[in-house]
């Protein structure tokens, strides 16, 4: 890929580092969260036995049995092995393991604790699938389902309040000047990115739900936006719109989804604006194909999603779920999975391990990434000084113009001004990671060819 062969990214954050967030992170929260998975399934062992007779029973324990000793390797920090079941993405995960391997110096071993962060976390998350595959007829049992229902559950309210401010905003869409499409733009555009604040990984599955209106509070928030690009997502969305707005051409535009519960409605709500007032002309969202990181949005969840706001007996709730549906039904709106999406590389490697679907990123207009993790691997997860370009801490991945809508939860930030993650700081020792700070941080492949980097 692009002009990289004699840059060295800085390295990848470690739980080798004692004391930093990737440490806490392998030492305190995974293994909470392989506890919750064990209780969870143990939970379950009732609906096992009732749906499989003895059989869902054992394979309850076999699951268990599974889980704790891999819960035992992580603790004491034991190497990470090859994964042995044949699923198809069994070979990459196994071929990135070699990778890694023969990055380790001194003969060391690739462990929970030596090796970077975002490879063991996601490998975390392969292995519960795999604990799962190896224990039919539970194979496609999601751990993660009840947090997941729950957290869209406790949001009732602030989902209300979020379909009700769309569908009454789109009632006087038809007169709608530039000034009002811009300022509902903003808006749709903050309440996504905020709603990823409700990520169930941060809190190791504990409760975090949007229990009040995320309209209301969006101009107390704007401060917390360190890096707001907005406007030159705005470029991008109008480039394709006729003076006027009479014809509906509008972009395509992908979004990368992060998680389910409240997080998902408000992306939902961005689409369709996007969709309603002819900002975009089709929305392909993508989403995981297997449970990851706690909350992730799975086809699963997608529907149940889209289902249940249809059901609901609150009107303009229900006419959300009706209208999402029909933009399923109509072809507006498409999902897509692809394991890619579920594997521990770096966005940059994509063009070289997922060629097919960086050519499909390719084709979009605007590409959005939600959420922090998406923010790791975009960054590749690295101790990159807080000035280092966005597009530079990218290392050529650049499809088509992106923009990350990120609460930071995690040490990796880049493009910021001078002296502005010192001040940040001095004022909260937790700002990279409490998730009270946001960017809406863009790039695209004009404007890098036009600064010549
Ligand atoms: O759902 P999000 O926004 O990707 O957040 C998940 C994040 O939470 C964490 O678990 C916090 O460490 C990260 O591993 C991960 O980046
Ligand atoms: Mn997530």
């Amino acid at each position: 890929m692009a002009a990289d062969h004699v840059f060295i990214p800085p390295p990848s954050l470690s739980a080798k580092f004692e004391g930093s967030f990737a440490y806490l992170t392998v030492r305190d929260r995974l293994p909470t969260i392989l506890t919750k998975v064990i209780d969870t399934i143990h939970r379950t062992k009732n609906d096992f036995f009732q749906k499989h007779g003895e059989v869902g029973v054992d394979a309850e324990k076999r699951a268990i049995s599974f889980l704790s000793k891999m819960r035992n390797e992580l603790q004491t920090d034991k190497p990470v092995l090859p994964l042995t079941d044949s699923a198809d993405d069994t070979e990459a995960w196994n071929r990135y393991l070699q990778r890694q391997q023969d990055l380790m110096e001194n003969g060391q071993l690739v462990s929970w604790f030596k090796s970077p962060w975002l490879y063991v976390e996601c490998y975390m998350y392969r292995k519960i699938q795999e604990a799962l595959y190896f224990s039919p007829p539970i194979c496609d049992f999601d751990v993660f389902k009840e947090g997941k229902t729950q957290s869209f559950f406790e949001s009732q309210q602030a989902i209300i309040s979020l379909c009700t401010f769309l569908r009454e905003s789109l009632v006087s869409a038809d007169n709608a000047n530039r000034k009002w499409l811009f300022e509902h733009f903003l808006t749709f555009l903050q309440v996504s990115l905020w709603g990823n604040r409700c990520d169930l990984s941060i809190s190791a599955g504990q409760e975090n739900s949007q229990k009040t209106s995320p309209i209301h509070s969006l101009p107390d928030l704007r401060h917390f936006i360190l890096v707001d690009d907005s406007d030159k997502v705005w470029s991008v969305l109008t480039s394709k719109q006729s003076p006027g707005g009479q014809e509906k051409t509008g972009v395509r535009l992908d979004i990368i989804l992060d998680n389910a519960g409240f997080e998902l409605v408000t992306d939902l709500v961005l689409a369709d604006f996007m969709v309603s007032v002819g900002l975009a002309k089709e929305v392909h969202f993508h989403g995981k194909s297997i449970p990851w990181f706690v909350s992730d949005v799975t086809s699963r969840d997608f529907d149940w999603t889209t289902s249940q706001t249809a059901a609901s007996n609150h009107k303009h709730m229900s006419s959300c779920g009706v209208q999402w549906k029909r933009h399923v039904k109509d072809g507006a709106w498409t999902y897509h999975e692809h394991p890619f999406w579920t594997l521990p590389h770096e966005f940059c490697d994509m063009p070289a391990d997922a060629p097919d679907l960086y050519s499909t990123l390719q084709r979009s207009d605007l590409i959005l990434f939600k959420g922090d993790l998406n923010y790791r691997r975009l960054t590749g997860d690295r101790a990159w000084e807080h000035t280092v370009p966005f597009g530079r801490a990218l290392r050529g991945f650049l499809p088509a113009p992106l923009c990350s809508l990120r609460t930071l939860k995690a040490n990796v930030q880049v493009g910021l001004e001078p002296g502005q993650a010192e001040k940040l700081a001095a004022q909260d020792t937790e700002w990279m990671t409490s998730g009270k700070y946001a960017v809406i941080q863009f790039c695209s492949p004009f404007e890098e060819q036009q600064q010549g980097s």
